[in-house]
């Protein structure tokens, strides 16, 4: 990053002149440069990347404020101007259990950065954010020495890993036995949707750089949201999801309903002929109309207008495709994200229906602790908001990789279709990994 110290000082200057109050933010204009990259080689404890589908992207470092529970995040959103969409604080919520995999990630944490560099094709620009809540020239020094640390973008490295092992959790004898007790005549009558899940973990015989897989996925996957987040400097969730949980603009949200499955085809002609089948497929379809019908009715209890649009989409991804249906509603004003989010998460896309039982059934049999994983992420500023259902993701250490998935089980799910649709989600980010680890 070519930022010199007296663009820096300028900058610090111009933050002088404005209320020592609250959070307050200033902007500089940087050349064009690799974010991936050039987060790589900064050594800040807390790192993130947040790209959406417009291409539009964000690298940022630091925190000058944490927020870390829900009083905390209703406290934040009231303190945002409505006006305001630049000053943002970028995060996620879990799907619920915790364990010490997840230790850096807990229930809800949002920052704002003390750096963030955009770039949203036209400009780069680099955005320092303080937080006058404390006195102001303590925070002028930490400024200060969060600038004196950041590093110049180097180009990252690709290494090729080998996996050296693979562990499935549930494995697919108890895969078996889940969606035969969840497909139940019995199970059925309180329960129509579970979104059972499987943890997928490699061990690699050398150090995996979180960045560079991101860099890679995220090539392979460009109508997807792309997210990593590190708040220990070791440990990074990161993904690249192709579904929306809610975006705000003002009191406009836009939400969708994405469920429903099928393997990309190996030529254009098979690959049309999947999508059709989808588009026509009566258990898929009963999967989508369930997150369609439940995100509706919830909206309805918070709008003053939903309307979901009738036509039923594919969603193509590098390798499956989904159904998907777009919801519109027109919010009050006066409902702010942390609302929002309680209301809306977790969908049916990734919990069940209804939620209470669908989630209480996924806490007591999965076997596992989702973590971030199927949680939401994403930022929020008093005019604006965009969060993505964390899915198609990964928590990567050093020599560790979790990856997941899960299916939507309804009444008609084949535990063996479920086992190898849990396996095209996660081939992409398998085969980046290690290009011979072969799928069961
Ligand atoms: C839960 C996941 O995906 C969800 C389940 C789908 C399905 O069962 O068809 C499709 C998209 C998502 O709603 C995941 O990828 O982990
Ligand atoms: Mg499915």
């Amino acid at each position: 990053m070519r930022l010199t110290a007296s663009q820096f000082q300028n900058a610090i200057n111009q933050l002088r002149l404005l209320p020592q109050q609250g959070f307050q933010q200033v902007c500089i204009k940087l050349p064009k440069l690799d974010l991936l990259a050039w987060l790589n080689q900064q050594q800040h404890t807390t790192r993130g990347y947040w790209k959406n589908k417009r291409q539009q992207q964000v690298a940022f470092v630091g925190a000058a404020k944490s927020v870390l529970d829900l009083e905390q995040l209703q406290s934040v959103c009231d303190q945002l101007d409505p006006r305001n969409n630049q000053l943002r604080f970028y995060g996620g919520i879990a799907f619920a259990r915790q364990s010490a995999l997840w230790s850096s990630f807990p229930h809800r944490r949002f920052i704002l950065p003390r750096f963030e560099i955009r770039c949203d094709g036209e400009y780069t620009r680099l955005f320092i954010n303080a937080n006058f809540e404390h006195q102001p020239e303590l925070e002028y020094q930490r400024i200060e020495k969060a600038f004196a640390a950041l590093k110049p973008v180097q180009a990252l490295q690709h290494t090729p890993l080998k996996a050296l092992s693979r562990q499935d959790q549930p494995s697919r004898e108890q895969w078996q036995h889940l969606v035969k007790q969840v497909t139940s005549e019995d199970f059925q009558q309180h329960t129509a949707k579970v979104v059972l899940s499987r943890q997928t973990n490699l061990q690699l015989n050398a150090e995996i750089n979180a960045f560079s897989l991101l860099q890679q996925w995220q090539q392979k996957e460009r109508n997807c949201y792309s997210f990593l987040f590190q708040f220990d400097g070791v440990t990074s969730f990161l993904g690249c999801s192709p579904e929306r949980l809610y975006s705000r603009e003002g009191s406009q949200l836009v939400s969708e309903a994405l469920a429903g499955t099928a393997p990309r085809g190996e030529t254009s002609e098979l690959d049309t002929q999947l999508g059709e089948q989808l588009l026509e497929d009566a258990k898929n379809k009963l999967e989508n109309q369930l997150v369609v019908d439940d995100l509706t009715r919830r909206l309805k209890e918070l709008s003053l207008h939903v309307r979901t649009l009738d036509n039923l989409e594919l969603l193509k991804l590098d390798r499956v495709q989904h159904l998907k249906r777009r919801i519109q509603a027109r919010i009050s004003p006066a409902l702010d994200d942390r609302s929002l989010l309680q209301a809306l998460h977790p969908t049916p896309a990734v919990g069940g229906l209804p939620r209470s039982s669908a989630v209480q059934y996924i806490l007591k049999n999965e076997g596992y602790a989702r973590g971030w994983y199927a949680g939401a992420v994403g930022w929020l500023s008093g005019a604006q908001s965009e969060f993505s259902v964390a899915i198609r993701s990964a928590l990567v250490t050093p020599q560790h990789l979790s990856t997941f998935a899960g299916a939507g089980i309804v009444a008609g799910s084949q535990a063996e279709q479920e086992w190898q649709e849990l396996n095209h989600k996660i081939a992409t980010v398998l085969q980046l990994v290690d290009k011979d680890l072969l799928l069961d």
